[in-house]
């Protein structure tokens, strides 16, 4: 098993862990993102088009160090008294569910490369990655 497949493994554990969905929860979609100086993503949720609606919970999983790899590019909450940041680190994750309850967004990377495994879970079977991927694995 790749350190990526185990990676993909442990973020839908915990994720089903955290959120008390032990084994309901399927890969959607995952992908290992590169953020390049200069990236950035506004508000938004999600799960924000109609064509997106499968996807119930987001997990993001953080790859490599802010301040040492790249500069600024925090996640952010927008709700509460004021956004909550989270300053991306090698081995944080951030999870949530996709809907318009958690509106986020990432400020622009200033300079290097941040690294994310970025994914989304779904509670509808159907919409699993897997077969598309891995020719039909159900769970790996
Ligand atoms: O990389 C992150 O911190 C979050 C990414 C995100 O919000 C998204 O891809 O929808
Ligand atoms: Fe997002």
């Amino acid at each position: 098993m790749t350190d990526g497949v185990r990676a993909r493994s442990a973020v839908l554990a915990a994720v089903e862990a955290a959120f008390g969905l032990s084994l309901e929860l399927c890969v959607e979609f995952s992908g290992l993102i590169g953020w390049a100086a200069g990236a950035a993503l506004g508000w938004h949720h999600d799960a924000n088009r109609y064509y997106l609606s499968q996807r119930h919970m987001s997990a993001v999983l953080y790859l490599n160090d802010q301040g040492v790899e790249f500069g600024a590019g925090n996640f952010c909450f927008q709700d509460g008294p004021g956004p909550l940041r989270v300053p991306p680190k090698a081995g944080r994750m951030v999870a949530y569910t996709a809907d318009a309850r958690n509106v986020h967004c990432v400020e622009e990377v200033a300079w290097g490369e941040r690294v994310t495994l970025t994914m989304w879970l779904s509670l509808e079977p159907s919409a699993a990655e897997d077969g598309r991927v891995r020719g039909g694995a159900a769970r790996w």
